[in-house]
């Protein structure tokens, strides 16, 4: 489905949008669930990726899909090779026989599994020989991705012993893997992480408890992107949104200052509002801890006209597509000046926005929805727009409800 966006001249914006829940809180609350049956989940993501964990949850073939979902492959990885006596080959889509996974894989061999790779060495699909796990110990590298580390610890309780965890190296999406701990901790299973270790003690069963989910703030990095780029005055309300977030994307209401959004917490929801002009200094960040939200960032600076250096973006390689070079050659065709790394992007301050020009989305939601506000500047066209649907089922029925109208191409 390839589709135009376009908007009403002077809309100003004054809509209400309620967000499914978090799609890294419900992967994580559905393999807990699993091994915690006494587990009752509220707010539970609609997203595709929620969907394939809980078909690979329920089903007993031996071949589990996953499509393009990380979290599920990631988490699926250790839960399956915990699976006393069940043999499973987990795989993906094209794409997510390129995402590697060896160090988790090698992580799970140490702790006495068997994994064995059905094609290329470090990547989907793998066979998995369900073991139990009696070793407590075990390393692994936290440089490549945070998943590794949360698939570990979602099994860590059911293990004969717990599990301790000792990270090499640096640490990439920390807020990541402490959403995972803050998550245990709720459902009373207990844990610590002091420098680089992480313990997670062993736990039979746990009280039976309802656990609502917190709608998701990568999600709501587009409103904020919209927002941004509305006239002053506009407004969304978006639910369901607590101050106290488990979700480190939660830091777009600091980021989103810069470009004149206030963000005000209600009972159960948040207030984005235009109260200024952006600012027009550059913008430096660090998104190592929020890489999901890098390509909302560089799209919302370069419709404002403000030069942006992004850095802490390394493991955006290895994401749905390569996020750099995709956001380079998209970015590009409207007219930026921009130039990445592998682990950085640069974006120059622009003054024209070429219109009606063909985004590219290469299978990754995050390219489509990032672009999608650029319709309040210029027409815009999203080829194959329905891939939104990995985390985010009614985006463009969102869209509309905000003042995008949408063609066919
Ligand atoms: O644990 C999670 O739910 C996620 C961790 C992050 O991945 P990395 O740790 O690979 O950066 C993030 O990008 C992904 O969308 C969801
Ligand atoms: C990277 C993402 O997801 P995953 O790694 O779970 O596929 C994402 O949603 O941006």
């Amino acid at each position: 489905m390839d589709i135009l966006l376009n908007v009403l001249a002077d809309k100003k914006i004054n809509e209400s949008i309620t967000i499914s829940g978090s799609k890294s809180e419900s992967n994580r609350l559905l393999i807990l669930q699993k091994l915690f049956p006494e587990i009752s989940i509220e707010n539970l993501s609609d997203s595709d990726d929620s969907v394939h964990m809980q078909h690979a949850l329920s089903t007993n073939d031996e071949i589990v899909d996953i499509s393009h979902a990380g979290t599920a492959m990631r988490f699926l990885t250790s839960y399956f090779a915990a699976n006393n006596g069940r043999e499973t080959v987990l795989t993906g889509s094209e794409r997510m026989q390129n995402r590697p996974v060896e160090i988790l894989v090698n992580a799970l061999k140490d702790l006495g599994t068997t994994i064995t790779y059905e094609d290329k060495v470090g990547y989907p699909p793998i066979r998995i020989q369900g073991t139990k796990i009696t070793k407590d110990k075990v390393q692994i590298h936290g440089n490549v991705s945070s998943q590794y580390i949360s698939s570990l610890l979602l099994i860590a309780a059911k293990l004969e012993n717990g599990l301790e965890i000792e990270l090499i190296g640096k640490i990439t999406s920390v807020p990541y893997i402490k959403m995972t701990l803050s998550l245990l901790t709720q459902l009373g299973i207990e844990n610590s992480f002091e420098g680089n270790i992480i313990k997670v003690y062993p736990k039979k069963e746990i009280q039976k408890q309802t656990v609502v989910v917190e709608s998701d703030w990568s999600s709501a990095s587009y409103f904020y992107s919209i927002i941004a780029l509305a006239d002053v005055g506009s407004e969304i309300n978006l639910s369901a949104y607590k101050k106290e977030s488990l979700q480190g994307d939660s830091c777009l209401a600091e980021i989103y200052q810069h470009f004149g959004v206030q963000t005000t917490f209600g009972e159960n929801s948040i207030n984005l509002k235009k109260v200024k002009v952006s600012a027009k200094e550059t913008l430096e960040i660090d998104l190592k801890n929020a890489p999901d939200i890098a390509q909302t960032i560089a799209i919302t600076c370069f419709a404002e006209g403000i030069a942006c250096n992004l850095s802490g973006l390394h493991t955006l390689k290895i994401k749905e597509t390569d996020r750099l070079v995709a956001l380079h050659d998209e970015l590009s065709k409207l007219g930026a000046i921009i130039s990445v790394t592998d682990i950085s992007l640069h974006l120059e301050k622009s003054l024209v926005i070429n219109e009606n020009i063909a985004i590219k989305t290469y299978n990754d939601h995050r390219m489509a929805m990032a672009f999608a506000p650029l319709a309040l500047r210029v027409p815009i066209k999203i080829l194959n727009a329905e891939v939104v649907t990995k985390s985010y089922q009614k985006f463009w029925e969102d869209m509309q409800q905000i003042g995008i109208k949408i063609g066919s191409l």
